[in-house]
């Protein structure tokens, strides 16, 4: 469990965090979303210590990362995977880490397999490709089999094959019952990655949602199929719908959710054959949530 409680940063005159509260859960994944600047790697540096705040706390399972005696155990992180010393080989690299932390050369070599860098555990971390580093990061930050992680941007520069790969690991680790937040600019990877997100902008909590609620939040009609087209539209109508009949004879109405259509349909004894609910993507519903507080934008250009 990852506990921000009114969180401030400031760097000089940048307010970078600004009295952020919000929880990570165990078992599912969540995402930490928000424009370029909006303070998430501040956040996620405050949390693993590696900046103090200024006022307010991150804690991990409720103690600052200061106080936590064994941190490799309690919490993983992949931050930044290039700042790797590249003349060691990748099982080196891994039980430097590991001895220093009291770790054993068997836990290396499992966290090297789950990785998929067995292969190549011999070879200098200097010739790894981006990809290959990613996953090294990923394995020291498995090596203390810690219940909680912390991801910034994980899947920049990554080939699909190493997206994907990416996406299922988070997936398993959350599944075990960890804690597991990433960060990320872009909804439309987290929409398929986290169960739950939270938005921020200009160090601010915008929103904090399951993927699920969002949907629902951002539905913006429901199509519904009926023998009983115009019957049924005025019975809406009557409730305060908006009802226009799509080109193949469907209605799309407005303004009541699919439950409130149903039970309408029911009450005027009118047979619905499909309901579905239509949102924005949730890439426009991001883009709307942040559009305050997006730090550079470029000018539209006129067609
Ligand atoms: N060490 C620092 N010194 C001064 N300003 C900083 C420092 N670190 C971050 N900032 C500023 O704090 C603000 C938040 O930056 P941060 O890197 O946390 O945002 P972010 O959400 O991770 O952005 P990005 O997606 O671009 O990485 C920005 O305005 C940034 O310029």
């Amino acid at each position: 469990m990852i506990e921000i409680r009114e969180l401030t940063k400031r760097y000089g005159d940048t307010l970078a965090v600004d009295g952020l509260s919000f929880h990570v859960r165990p078992g599912c994944v969540t995402g930490f979303l928000g424009p370029n600047g909006a303070g998430k790697s501040t956040t996620m540096r405050t949390i693993l210590g590696l900046d103090a705040p200024t006022s307010g706390a991150a804690l991990v399972n409720g103690k600052r990362y200061a106080d936590i005696t064994r941190p490799m155990t309690e919490v993983g992180s992949l931050l930044d995977a290039g700042a790797v010393h590249g003349g060691r080989s990748a099982f080196n690299h891994l039980y430097c880490l590991a001895r220093s932390n009291g770790i054993g050369k068997t836990r290396v070599r499992a966290v090297l397999e789950r990785v998929g860098l067995s292969g190549v555990a011999n070879k200098r971390v200097g010739g790894f490709s981006l990809g290959m580093k990613q996953r090294l990061g990923i394995a020291t930050a498995l090596l203390g089999d810690p219940g909680t992680f912390l991801f910034d941007e994980p899947i920049n520069g990554l080939d699909p094959e190493g997206i994907r790969w990416i996406r299922d690991l988070m997936r398993s680790l959350s599944v075990e019952g960890r804690t597991v937040l990433v960060s990320s600019h872009l909804m439309s990877e987290m929409a398929v990655t986290a169960d739950h997100i939270v938005v921020i902008g200009r160090g601010k909590l915008i929103t904090e949602a399951s993927i699920a609620d969002l949907n629902a939040r951002f539905q913006r009609d429901v199509l519904v199929r009926t023998p009983h087209g115009p019957e049924l539209a005025h019975a809406l109508e009557a409730k305060g719908a908006t009802v226009q009949r799509e080109p193949d004879g469907r209605l799309a109405v407005g303004g009541l959710d699919a439950e409130a259509i149903g039970g309408i349909a029911l009450a005027a004894r009118l047979a619905v054959h499909e309901l579905t609910p239509r949102s924005d993507t949730l890439e426009d519903a991001y883009l709307k949530l942040t559009n305050d507080s997006t730090e550079y934008r470029a000018e539209r250009v006129a067609p």
